[in-house]
């Protein structure tokens, strides 16, 4: 299944006649960072209740790709834009779209984990607070809520006052999941969340994805080839900016259609 163009897009929906929602519809999208043409014609869904793994060799794209889902790329002024990227059926590059909104519901997990220099508590209820949210019981709840969805409770439940730089790196990872899941997310970003960590922390981490696609739905950028075949549903494989195969991962990993995929996975380059 490859998808590079609308036309394609149609045979993707017709071969998927599953109830399975769209999420997110990305159509002929283009990206420029002045004259370096980042992001070229790329056109994929991306599926509610899924893991959707964005792979490819370095400076291809896939972190500008997850950047541009919640428009965290225009917030460099050389940035153009072009085509078209649907979020729940609203075109979110539309200028009465509110970007604060997108926000709300698409959270963002980075490669390093960037806890706030304040209390393991203070951090996992900072989005809620913004949002208004002051009743202490209401905080202590959702505290409690988004650290056990976040696979932290507890370890860290006799500790909420203390400083989060004192947790290791694997668990600031999973508080910052956390804090994402506090602003009750429809979505989770995740650009490589696992890449600083240690193996026990990666696997962790791995299961949480695994758990939390249930409620959300998950784009994750990915070095890593095999967790990439081990977490993920769907595969996009980008290259120089191009999104060469978009796939059910098993296929992508099995039987890629493109030569080029194929020699990425099998560790010819990259
Ligand atoms: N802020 C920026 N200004 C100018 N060019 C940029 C900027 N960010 C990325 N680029 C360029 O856009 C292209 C894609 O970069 P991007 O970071 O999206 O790739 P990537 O696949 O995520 O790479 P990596 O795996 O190394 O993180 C590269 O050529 C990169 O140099």
């Amino acid at each position: 299944m490859l998808v590079k163009t609308k036309e394609s897009l149609e045979v993707v929906k017709k071969i998927e006649p599953k109830e399975q929602k769209v999420v997110y519809n990305v159509d002929q999208l283009n990206l420029w960072y002045g004259d370096v043409h980042a992001l070229m014609n790329v056109t994929m869904p991306i599926y509610e209740n899924e893991v959707t793994a964005i792979i490819g060799p370095s400076g291809c794209g896939k972190s500008t790709f997850i950047k541009t889902l919640n428009r965290m790329t225009e917030l460099v002024p050389s940035v153009k834009t072009s085509g078209s990227i649907y979020y729940r059926d609203k075109d979110i590059f539309h200028r009465k779209y509110k970007v604060e909104e997108l926000r709300t519901k698409v959270g963002m997990v980075f490669q390093k984990p960037n806890p706030f220099p304040k209390s393991i508590f203070e951090n996992v209820v900072y989005g809620p607070k913004i949002h208004g949210i002051r009743d202490k019981k209401t905080l202590l709840e959702i505290a409690e809520k988004s650290l056990r969805r976040a696979a932290l409770w507890d370890e860290v439940k006799d500790r909420l006052k203390e400083n989060a730089y004192g947790l290791s790196g694997g668990q600031q990872q999973r508080l910052c999941i956390a804090r994402c899941l506090a602003i009750e997310p429809d979505v989770i970003l995740m650009d490589e969340p696992t890449s600083a960590l240690d193996p026990i922390s990666t696997l962790k981490i791995e299961e949480l994805v695994q758990e939390l696609k249930k409620d959300y739905s998950i784009v994750i950028v990915t070095h890593n080839m095999q967790q990439a075949a081990r977490i993920s549903d769907k595969t996009a494989f980008f290259l120089n900016g191009e999104l060469i195969e978009y796939d059910d991962t098993s296929t992508i990993f099995s039987k890629p259609h493109d030569e080029r995929t194929e020699d990425y996975i099998s560790g010819r380059f990259g």
